[in-house]
């Protein structure tokens, strides 16, 4: 298969990215140095991987889902020795040999398993990651990182917001519109950068196991008061008392609590159910 002949795959989500200044834009925030080992999730033809491979790095390792893009890839960048590539789907390739030594994380992620991804390389509430990303760099729909960003208030706040910002530092680099990838996705995408918070300065792993229980029972009914569906797990005893002590009103609905109210919530309802 060679680059002509080759058809692109709608189910695997594939949009080049062909706009220079945001590959460039990629390049500059990553800051790349020899020490960096790049992960790139879906490396398609390889324009991005040209971009970064065109750095100071130790070595760049790519996932591809799509067979027929192997041999193209691996004759694009057969004589560069940074290079690696392994053929498999990123949501389930055992990366234990290289884990560890992945210092940042790149891509222009396939949009139909963003959840996934986020929940893999972010991470979900109550499970060590185990790794030390210092970056991860993702072009990603738009409407999902204003999901991501938006705070206690907005009705855009939801469990995946909490716990992506429990989890990580994110900062929104720019809009991309879809005229920059080829063909264009139907939506606009965004440049995101993502902090991991590092494994030792997370809190107590049972205290967000905690919080992500609560997320999960409050906003299963985001439109319920908290009264109405805390008291799935809480007498009404316990509710009165889990308000005073919280100091959060149970008439509020569940997008309307600061992260670090639900902080509040989990430990005080911990000591509450001892
Ligand atoms: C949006 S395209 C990006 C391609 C390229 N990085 C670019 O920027 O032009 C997504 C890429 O991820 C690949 N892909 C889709 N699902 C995947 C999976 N589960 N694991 C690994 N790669 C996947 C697709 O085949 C495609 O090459």
């Amino acid at each position: 298969m060679n680059s002509k002949n080759y058809h692109q795959k709608k189910r695997f989500g594939q949009h080049w990215l062909v706009n220079k200044k945001i590959l460039e834009k990629i390049k500059e925030i990553a800051v790349l140095n020899e020490n960096d080992f790049i992960l790139e999730i879906g490396p398609g033809k390889g324009a991005l991987t040209a971009k970064l491979l065109d750095s100071k790095i130790k070595k760049l390792h790519a996932v591809e889902l799509d067979n027929d893009l192997i041999n193209l890839l691996n004759d694009k960048f057969n004589n560069n020795d940074k290079f690696s590539l392994q053929h498999g789907d990123i949501l389930s390739v055992n990366l234990d040999s290289i884990n560890k030594k992945i210092t940042k994380v790149i891509a222009n992620i396939p949009y139909n398993i963003t959840g996934p991804i986020l929940d893999i390389f972010i991470g979900r509430l109550g499970i060590i990651r185990n790794c030390n990303y210092e970056k991860i760099i993702f072009l990603m729909q738009k409407d999902v990182v204003d999901r991501i960003l938006s705070k206690e208030g907005s009705p855009n706040a939801g469990a995946l917001s909490i716990r992506m910002q429990l989890l990580s530092k994110i900062k929104k680099i720019c809009d991309v519109p879809p005229s920059s990838f080829s063909p264009p996705p139907k939506v606009f995408s965004s440049l995101v950068v993502f902090e991991p918070i590092n494994d030792n300065l997370r809190l107590d792993i049972s205290l967000e196991k905690y919080i992500d229980k609560l997320l999960r029972i409050s906003f299963n009914s985001r439109r319920k008061m908290l009264r109405n569906t805390l008291n799935s797990i809480l007498s009404n005893e316990e509710m009165n008392e889990l308000s005073e002590s919280s100091k959060v009103c149970f008439k509020l609905r569940p997008q309307d609590i600061s992260i670090n109210q639900w902080i509040k919530l989990a430990e005080n309802c911990i000591k509450i159910k001892k």
